[in-house]
């Protein structure tokens, strides 16, 4: 399934961008008069090849859930159950993601790619597919996708997190949710993600793939004091001096030093990308995934929106890598797709202008 996916991602539509490029031009507000929204229209008529492209509707949010064997070296204070018990909590419709989807009329699917404790969830509510998108306005309650592949990763300063079917499959698990919601109606995905410790797999894959130092790209996640921010660094140097990953093998990368979670949202970009449907990046957990995704199919980058700027250094490196510049920087640094979700009206408006705003022409104003 990875293979066919990423043969399938194309380069953006030059003539559909030239003819947004054109109206952009020709409606009633001073040309660049609408900043990031432009260009932005712009690259989403070349990703759809149509212009003006469809409005980004229904948004469906994809919620990863994993487990780190890191976490026995220290560098998070928050114990792992956490991660099984905020899935429970994003079911039960209780957490920021769920109050921030129901506000924008987005659905949440919660997939379990590889949590290590129990979830307090009913199993008779578990399996595939992934439920249709609701319409816009009327969100269906969470979903949980049950696809876990194994209870957490290994300790990357030991061995590799995965071995190399591990990380094809949690990738792969990320290419399904984006084909079952985009087959179930999404015009949108927004990346989340959920697991305590994943911030220091973030900030190695992120070394790994722009060869920033790991004192550049780590972070204090959760908000780690000094001490533990310390050995997070040294955490990061030791698996990445282990490993010593080839950035032009992705797969290999996420297996070495990567998370199930990272893996899976590499995933559900390229499946999004392949189906030339746009994907909303959220913190520093997201974009570490789509510089996996850009390395496997540079074009993949075409269907990335960088939704906000995360206060993780990690995550300003590797979207200067990609290219992309965030939409909103609020020093949001909760990830569950939370800088997403806010950006999402920008991205929807940076659409509806090519729909609904009135040309010179046709509004008989004049021009300069
Ligand atoms: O999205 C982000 O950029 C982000 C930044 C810091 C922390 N997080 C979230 O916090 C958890 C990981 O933090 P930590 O300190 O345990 O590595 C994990 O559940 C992430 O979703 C997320
Ligand atoms: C409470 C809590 C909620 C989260 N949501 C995403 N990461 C998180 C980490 C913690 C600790």
């Amino acid at each position: 399934m990875l293979e066919p996916t990423v043969a399938a991602i194309r380069p953006l539509d030059e003539a559909a961008m030239a003819a947004a490029r054109d109206l952009q031009g020709r409606l009633t507000k001073p040309v660049g008069s609408l900043g990031a929204l432009e260009p932005l229209s712009v690259r989403l008529a070349g990703l759809a090849g149509t212009c003006p492209p469809p409005l980004p509707e229904p948004a469906a949010v994809a919620v990863f859930a994993g487990d780190h064997g890191v976490h026995a070296q220290g560098v998070t204070p928050w114990p792992q159950e956490v991660t099984a018990q905020m899935v429970g909590n994003f079911l039960a419709g209780g957490a920021v993601v769920n109050a921030f989807a129901r506000q924008a009329g987005a659905s949440v699917t919660v997939v379990d790619v590889g949590v290590a404790t129990a979830l307090p969830v009913d199993p008779a509510s578990l399996g595939l597919p992934v439920d249709p998108v609701a319409p816009v306005g009327l969100p269906a309650g969470p979903r949980l996708v049950a696809a876990n592949v194994r209870a957490g990763t290994r300790d990357m300063t030991v061995t590799a997190a995965l071995t190399s079917d591990e990380a094809r499959a949690a990738v792969e698990i990320g290419i399904r949710v984006a084909g079952e919601l985009i087959d179930g109606g999404a015009g949108i995905l927004l990346t989340g993600d959920m697991g305590i410790g994943n911030t220091t797999p973030a900030a190695a894959l992120v070394a790994a793939f722009t060869g920033a130092d790991p004192a550049e790209v780590t972070g204090r996640g959760t908000g780690v004091d000094d001490a533990t921010y310390a050995r997070k660094v040294a955490v990061v140097r030791a698996a990445l001096d282990r490993h010593a990953p080839d950035p032009a093998d992705p797969l290999g990368v996420l297996a070495a030093v990567g998370g199930l979670e990272h893996a899976a949202l590499a995933g559900l970009v390229l499946g999004a990308a392949a189906r030339r449907v746009p994907v909303l990046l959220d913190g520093v957990i997201a974009v570490s995934g789509a510089l996996a995704a850009a390395a496997f199919a540079p074009d993949a980058v075409g269907a990335m929106v960088a939704g906000h700027r995360s206060a993780e250094p990690g995550a300003t490196v590797a979207l200067r890598h990609l290219g992309l510049d965030p939409l909103i920087d609020l020093g949001l640094r909760l990830g569950e797709g939370t800088g997403a979700l806010l950006a999402l009206p920008v991205v929807t408006g940076a659409v509806r202008v090519l729909h609904e705003v009135a040309t010179f022409d046709s509004a008989g104003v004049a021009e300069k």
